[in-house]
C-alpha cells in the first residue's frame, strides 16, 4: 500500500452532489449567488479538482451537456460508457439505424397491409432524452419502405432546452418530414404529462388517450396549441392536429419509439402498451433504444456493456454498501451506478426516501432533504456499512425549473445538509468524496436567438468539482491532479476503501 493508501483508508461516504457544476461567479450562476460556507471551504481547504462530466470524457458525443444517467453511470463504471445518444449516431452516421432488419420487416409488413406508423418521442436537440434528428433517419426508412401513412406525435420540451422553443423544433419536424416525403405532425402534449417517471398515472393516461385514441383539444394551428399552455412548453395541453385528420392508432398498425433514455418515457410506453392490448389492438411496437419497460419492446439499438464497475468490486470484496436518494434520484444510486443492473447484490442496502404528495420544487426547494441527510448520518454511524453512496437531488432538481431564487434556496440547503454530513463522516472515521454529476446550477440563462438571456433549467457542459475530505484531518493529504473525469470516481473510491481499481475500469485513482 503506498503512503496515500495508508493515510485514507478506510470505511467511506461517497456523495453525488446532482447538478453542482464549476463556472466563474457570475448573475446567473446560483451556486455562486448562494451562501455556501461549507461547499465554499470544502473545495479550498481539501484535495480538489474539477472532473469532466460532459461530452467524450464520459461517453457522450463531444460538445453534449453530461446528465444523471450517463453521469452515475460512468461513476460506477470507473469508465466512460458509450451512451445510447452516442450509439444512435454511430447507427445513423453508418446507415445500420435505417437498414435496420427489425425495423425493415415492421415497415414492410405495415406497408403491405396499407397500415399506418407511429413515431412518439421528445422534438428538440436537448440531446438528454432525443433528439429530433433521429426522427428524421426514422422518417427516411418509412418513406424507402413506402409506407404512406406516418403520424408523428410530438412531445414538447422546455425543460433540456429553453422553454419556448418548442414551435422551432416543430417547424423543424415538418422540414424533416419533407425532406423525407412522408410524416405529418399528428398531436402534441408537454413532456411533463408525456414523460412522467414517478407513477403519477393520471399524466400519462392523457399522453395514452391522446396517442393511441386521438382524444385531446382539437387544435387548428400548432402555435394555437403550444399557446395553450399557461406554463410552457413542458405542459402544452394534448392537442391533436385538425388537419392530420384521423390519428388514432388502429389495429395492424405500428409504433416506433425515438426517445434513446429510458427513464422518463418507459412509464408512457408500458401503458400505451398495455392499452392497445386491452383495447384488442394488435401493433408492432419497437424503441429506438433499449427501454426498461414490462412490456418487452425490441430496441434498434442495444445497449454498451457496463458490468465490472464500482458494484462488481463491492460485492467481490465483500464491502457493504448502503444507497440512498429521495425518489427523483433514486434509480441513479442504485440501477443507474451499478450500471442499468436491476439486481439487489447481498452487500448492497437501497433507501428510498419518499415525500408526501405532489413536489412542488419553487415552494419547497428542500425537498426532502432533512429525511435524505439524517438516513446518511445514521448509515455513516453503521460499523457494518463500509460505503454509503447518496445523492442530494435537490441542485439539480430545482434548477431543472428555471427559477434562480428558488435554486440558491436549493444550494443552500445542500450546502447545510452536507455540513452535517461531513459531522458525522468526522465522528465515525469516515471519508467523504462528493463529486457533481454534471452541471446546471451554474448556469441559469441561456441566450436566445434574439441575444437576450431566458432563464435556462438544463444541464451544461461545465465540470463538476470534486472533493476528497479524508477520514483524518492530520493526516497528510496529497493534492489531487488538475484533470479528472467522472470516470475517475470509482477507482479512487476503491483505493480510499484500501482496495485496487478493478481490472474493467480504465479511469484511474487520483491519489
Ligand atoms: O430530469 C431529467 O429527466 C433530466 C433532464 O431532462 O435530468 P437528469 O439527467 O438530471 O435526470
Ligand atoms: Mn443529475
Ligand atoms: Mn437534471
Amino acid at each position: 500500500m503506498s503512503a496515500s493508501e495508508t493515510a485514507f483508508a478506510g470505511p467511506g461516504i461517497l456523495l453525488v452532489l446532482d447538478g453542482w457544476g464549476r463556472a466563474p461567479a457570475a448573475d446567473d450562476n446560483a451556486l455562486a449567488l448562494a451562501h455556501t460556507p461549507v461547499l465554499d471551504e470544502l473545495v479550498t481547504r481539501f484535495p480538489s479538482t474539477l472532473a469532466d462530466a460532459s461530452g467524450e470524457a464520459v461517453g457522450l458525443l463531444a460538445g453534449t451537456v453530461g446528465n444523471s444517467e450517463i453521469g452515475h453511470m460512468v461513476i460506477g463504471a470507473g469508465r466512460p460508457l458509450p451512451y445510447d445518444s452516442l450509439l444512435v449516431q454511430q447507427a445513423i452516421d453508418n446507415g445500420t439505424l435505417r437498414t435496420h432488419p427489425r425495423l425493415g420487416a415492421v415497415l414492410d409488413k405495415t406497408a403491405a397491409a396499407g397500415r399506418a406508423l407511429h413515431l412518439i418521442g421528445l422534438c428538440s436537440d436537448g440531446q438528454i432524452h432525443a433528439h429530433v434528428e433521429h426522427l428524421g433517419d426514422l422518417l427516411t426508412a418509412a418513406a424507402t419502405h413506402q409506407v404512406k401513412r406516418v403520424f408523428i406525435h410530438a412531445i414538447t420540451d422546455g425543460r433540456d432546452v429553453a422553454d419556448h422553443t418548442a414551435p422551432a423544433y416543430l417547424a423543424r419536424v415538418a422540414e424533416l418530414a419533407d425532406r423525407a416525403g412522408t410524416g405529418r405532425l399528428a398531436t402534441l402534449i408537454g413532456r411533463g404529462y408525456a414523460m412522467d417517471k414517478a407513477g403519477n398515472l393520471d399524466l400519462t393516461e392523457q399522453a395514452v388517450a391522446l396517442v393511441a385514441d386521438g382524444r385531446g383539444m382539437p387544435a387548428d394551428s400548432l402555435d394555437q396549441a403550444v399557446a395553450a399552455s399557461g406554463r410552457g412548453d413542458e405542459w402544452v395541453p394534448a392537442s391533436v392536429l385538425t388537419a392530420a385528420g384521423s390519428t388514432a392508432i388502429a389495429d395492424g398498425d405500428a409504433v416506433v419509439w425515438f426517445n434513446f433514455r429510458s427513464d422518463r418515457i418507459q412509464q408512457f410506453a408500458d401503458r400505451l402498451y398495455e392499452h392497445l392490448a386491452a383495447t384488442g389492438r394488435s401493433v408492432d411496437m419497437l424503441s429506438l433504444a433499449q427501454y426498461d419497460t414490462r412490456a418487452a419492446i425490441p430496441a434498434l439499438v442495444e445497449r454498451a456493456d457496463a458490468s465490472g464497475g464500482l458494484a462488481d468490486e463491492l460485492a467481490a470484496a465483500g464491502l457493504r454498501s448502503v444507497r440512498i436518494a429521495e425518489a427523483e434520484k433514486f434509480e441513479h444510486v442504485t440501477y443507474y451506478i451499478n450500471g442499468r443492473d436491476t439486481s439487489v447484490r447481498a452487500v448492497e442496502e437501497h433507501v428510498r426516501i419518499t415525500g408526501e404528495g405532489k413536489p412542488d420544487y419553487i415552494a419547497r426547494p428542500q425537498m426532502n432533504l432533512d429525511r435524505v441527510t439524517a438516513a446518511v448520518v445514521r448509515a455513516a454511524g453503521r460499523a457494518d456499512v463500509d460505503l454509503v453512496v447518496a445523492n442530494l437531488a435537490n441542485i439539480d432538481v430545482v434548477a431543472h425549473t428555471g427559477h434562480l431564487a428558488a435554486t440558491v434556496t436549493a444550494c443552500e440547503a445542500t450546502d447545510a445538509a452536507v455540513g452535517r454530513i461531513l459531522d458525522a463522516a468526522r465522528d465515525n472515521g469516515r471519508w467523504v468524496l462528493a463529486v457533481g454529476d454534471h452541471g446546471n446550477a451554474e448556469k441559469m440563462t441561456k441566450r436566445a436567438p434574439d441575444g437576450t438571456a431566458r432563464p435556462y433549467g438544463g444541464h451544461t457542459t461545465n465540470p463538476v468539482p470534486l472533493v476528497i475530505v479524508p477520514a483524518r484531518e492530520n493526516r497528510p493529504v496529497p493534492s489531487l491532479p488538475e484533470q479528472a473525469t467522472l470516470a475517475d470516481v470509482a477507482p479512487t473510491v476503491l483505493r480510499l476503501l484500501g482496495h485496487k481499481p478493478g481490472s474493467a475500469m480504465t479511469g484511474r485513482p487520483l491519489l
